[in-house]
């Protein structure tokens, strides 16, 4: 089904570093900088904002946007030779003004759509040719809708491999009061712990301190509960097998000089991710990673909500 697409307002942000302003006709928007392809505001019809952005974001390239939803490609974390995370969250995007259609069930008319290619500079460091598009849309319903496409378009025959993520820091009200299910008995990777392999135990993900675990095979749906605020993210994935899980509480926010000593508080990441197994694409392959994030209100107070009907939901 074809729908008028809302023109894409392009504007200046934070030091002069431009934007795509999205709006959705209920009142939802979305902002998203050229540098990184980063989405850094998504915000319901009510204008609160659901994602976390650090006070102390440095908006200057070559340091990646510290909060929002950074994009780890073609490398998640040190799992390989490349700098921290890979390079496509580093890079100024286009936007792609004729991209390849995309067959979606979504009735999405605010959205953009944002190309990567390498540089001959990039070639040096990760030698193959791709295009990774990347489509934003607001949903009718205010749910955020991320896209990658990545596709392999190296002339010498060569496949290629790389892991992914999307880094999304959710903003929370207080991390003490949030609690993850979904991660519930899943082996998991620590981070911490030289990335040796555990068993997650059987009940909701609560948090006391640092944080920082790849779970691995997760279930298609996570959902995230902000007990003060009443209300659950809801992260829906496809492609992406994986989720990290990252809080980097208080020695290491006081060490991160783009991080607020205390904003540890006030943030979450859960990133839906391919990283136990990167992706190999041969020539003229491509592949596929969608993030849904919606934030429903739970009536989560002692526990009465059903977290079962939230994950096993439509
Ligand atoms: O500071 P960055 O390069 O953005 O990485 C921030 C964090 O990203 C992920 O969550 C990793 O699992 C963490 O180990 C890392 O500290």
């Amino acid at each position: 089904m074809s729908v008028e697409k809302i023109p894409v307002q392009l504007c200046k942000g934070v030091n002069g570093l431009e934007k795509v302003v999205l709006k959705e006709a209920k009142g939802s928007s979305a902002e998203i900088y050229l540098y990184g392809g980063h989405v850094t505001s998504w915000k319901n019809e009510n204008g609160e904002e659901m994602l976390f952005v650090s006070s102390k974001a440095i908006f200057k390239p070559p340091k990646a946007i510290r909060g929002g939803i950074p994009l780890c490609f073609p490398q998640f974390g040190s799992h390989g030779s490349l700098e921290q995370h890979g390079f496509a969250r580093n890079r100024i995007w286009s936007i792609d003004k004729d991209p390849p259609p995309l067959p979606t069930s979504s009735t999405s008319k605010a959205y953009v759509d944002l190309i990567l290619k390498p540089s001959e500079e990039d070639a040096k460091i990760w030698p193959h040719s791709y295009e990774f598009r990347l489509r934003v849309a607001l949903g009718p319903t205010g749910d955020l809708l991320l896209t990658s496409r990545i596709r392999n378009t190296n002339a010498d025959g060569k496949p290629f491999s790389f892991t992914f993520a999307y880094h999304t820091y959710f903003s929370v009200s207080d991390i003490s009061e949030v609690r993850i299910e979904g991660l519930e008995t899943l082996d998991y990777l620590d981070n911490l712990q030289n990335k040796e392999r555990f068993t997650e135990q059987g009940d909701a993900i609560t948090f006391e301190s640092e944080i920082d675990k790849i779970y691995l095979s997760t279930p298609t749906k996570i959902a995230i509960l902000d007990h003060e605020k009443k209300r659950t993210f809801v992260i829906r994935k496809d492609g992406l097998p994986d989720a990290v899980v990252w809080n980097p509480w208080d020695r290491k926010a006081k060490a991160m000089a783009d991080f607020g000593d205390d904003e540890y508080k006030y943030m979450l990441c859960v990133e839906a991710a391919a990283v136990e197994k990167p992706i190999t694409l041969k020539p003229g392959e491509e592949w596929k990673g969608r993030l849904e994030l919606s934030a429903v209100p739970s009536s989560y107070c002692s526990g009465q909500l059903d977290p079962q009907r939230v994950l096993l939901g439509t």
